[in-house]
């Protein structure tokens, strides 16, 4: 399963990647680098109240279905600006092992403090 996650999202994110700068006749992902930041992060944020929805819903097919949604979504926001869901477990890995609550504590001490990205 762990290797089923990592291949679909590892190709899903090269695909991303060479929709750069493609015809938005032929690709949705190409269409959306094409509109730019405010149409990808309209979707993003439409995305997340269809998933909010479904799972009020309660069908799990539909939670999964939106949830993809999302995820793909997400991706593409991410590289839009130049960055991957690597950087994302990287973030996630530093964070294992420490509780919630700890990690709230220590986020005076987080690196984005006073900085934006
Ligand atoms: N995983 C996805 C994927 N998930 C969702 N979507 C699209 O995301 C859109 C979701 O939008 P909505 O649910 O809001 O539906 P909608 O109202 O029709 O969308 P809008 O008109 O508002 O944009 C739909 O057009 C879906 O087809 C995706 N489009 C592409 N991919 C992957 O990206 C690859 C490249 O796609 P192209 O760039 O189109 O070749 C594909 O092979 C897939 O692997």
């Amino acid at each position: 399963m762990q290797h089923q996650i990592e291949s679909v999202l590892n190709e899903l994110g090269l695909i991303i990647e060479s929709r750069k700068g493609g015809n938005s006749e032929s690709s949705y992902v190409a269409r959306l680098f094409n509109k730019g930041e405010d149409t990808i992060l309209k979707k993003v944020g439409e995305e997340c109240t269809e998933v909010v929805i479904a799972a009020k819903g309660g069908h799990p097919y539909q939670i999964i279905y939106e949830t993809a949604d999302l995820l793909f979504h997400v991706m593409v926001m991410l590289s839009h600006y130049n960055l991957s869901l690597d950087d994302i477990a990287r973030e996630l890995a530093r964070r294992e092992g420490m509780s919630g609550l700890e990690e709230k504590a220590s986020r005076n001490d987080s690196p984005l403090d006073g900085k934006s990205i």
